[in-house]
């Protein structure tokens, strides 16, 4: 799948979260394009990784309340997630994430991607097996991995745990990319590396992706959001990102 023109995936309303009395996102609303990364900014507790979790429901799992309105375009048609009749598991096989630090299961690296898989699809063993290859060679782990696919996915440098994660989500067949800070707990080669990657995905999947490197940033974004104390205060454009961070850096408040 390629996307070919630029086309809204992300609507929001008057979005709401609060933890216990705490509110963390205060009446955000905004609208994105696919067709590009979309780059989330902000100082350090501005709300962009609870921002990232609305969009697959895990900070239900953190006892949020969370009120407006959020809806993703997949499959052809809008979704309303905040329904109550929302299925939790296909939202989040379909808003898949990649976390700042990789999370795989202490288990083999053919596991880490064979098992959600098994346990999601319904697909047999050998096209399990065929989607593992595909996903493996679009992360570029395939030649680095292929002979050692029962060995702990532990024992992978960090660079390739976090495209084995970037590999575990694609085996899903996800419609929606969500990735926090990816590169952060990577040195500079291996980041990189992630970063190619993301463009390269970019191009097949809508993606948000929560950058704290303003380099970065203008390395990836087609588009950014800024936000600052649970709002958003800023959208950007690509030709404005540098500019706006640019100032950022010089009055000492970049994120
Ligand atoms: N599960 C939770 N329970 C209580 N408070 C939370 C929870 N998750 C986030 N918060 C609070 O929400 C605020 C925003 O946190 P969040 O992680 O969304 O910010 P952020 O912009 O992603 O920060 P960073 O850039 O440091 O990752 C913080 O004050 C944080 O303590």
């Amino acid at each position: 799948m390629v996307l070919k023109t630029k086309k809204p995936f992300l609507e929001i309303k008057e979005l709401t979260v609060g933890f216990g009395g705490q509110v963390v996102l205060d009446g955000v609303s905004l609208a994105a394009d696919a067709g590009g990364i979309v780059c989330l900014l902000g100082r350090s507790g501005s709300g962009k990784t609870t921002f990232l979790r609305t969009l697959n429901r895990l900070n239900d799992e953190m006892g949020a309340v969370t009120k407006g309105s959020v809806n993703l375009f997949m499959d052809g048609r809008w979704c309303d997630i905040l329904a109550p009749r929302t299925d939790l598991l296909n939202l989040r096989r379909k808003v898949g994430m990649v976390f700042q630090t990789p999370n795989l299961m202490p288990v083999s690296i053919a596991k880490n991607i064979l098992v959600p898989l098994r346990l999601t699809s319904g697909l047999g063993k050998k096209q399990c097996r065929n989607r593992m290859h595909k996903v493996l060679e679009q992360t570029q782990l395939w030649q680095e991995v292929s002979h050692r696919l029962e060995d702990s996915a532990l024992s992978l440098s960090g660079g390739q745990q976090q495209r084995l994660c970037l590999a575990r989500c694609l085996a899903l067949e996800p419609k929606i990319l969500l990735l926090d800070e990816p590169t952060a707990s990577l040195d500079f080669r291996a980041g990189r590396r992630i970063e190619e990657l993301l463009i390269h995905l970019a191009k097949s999947y809508p993606m948000l992706v929560v950058s704290h490197s303003p380099a970065q940033a203008e390395r990836l974004a087609q588009s950014a959001f800024v936000f600052e104390s649970g709002k958003v205060v800023h959208k950007l454009d690509k030709a404005s990102i540098y500019r706006h961070l640019l100032e950022e850096c010089i009055s000492g408040s970049a994120g």
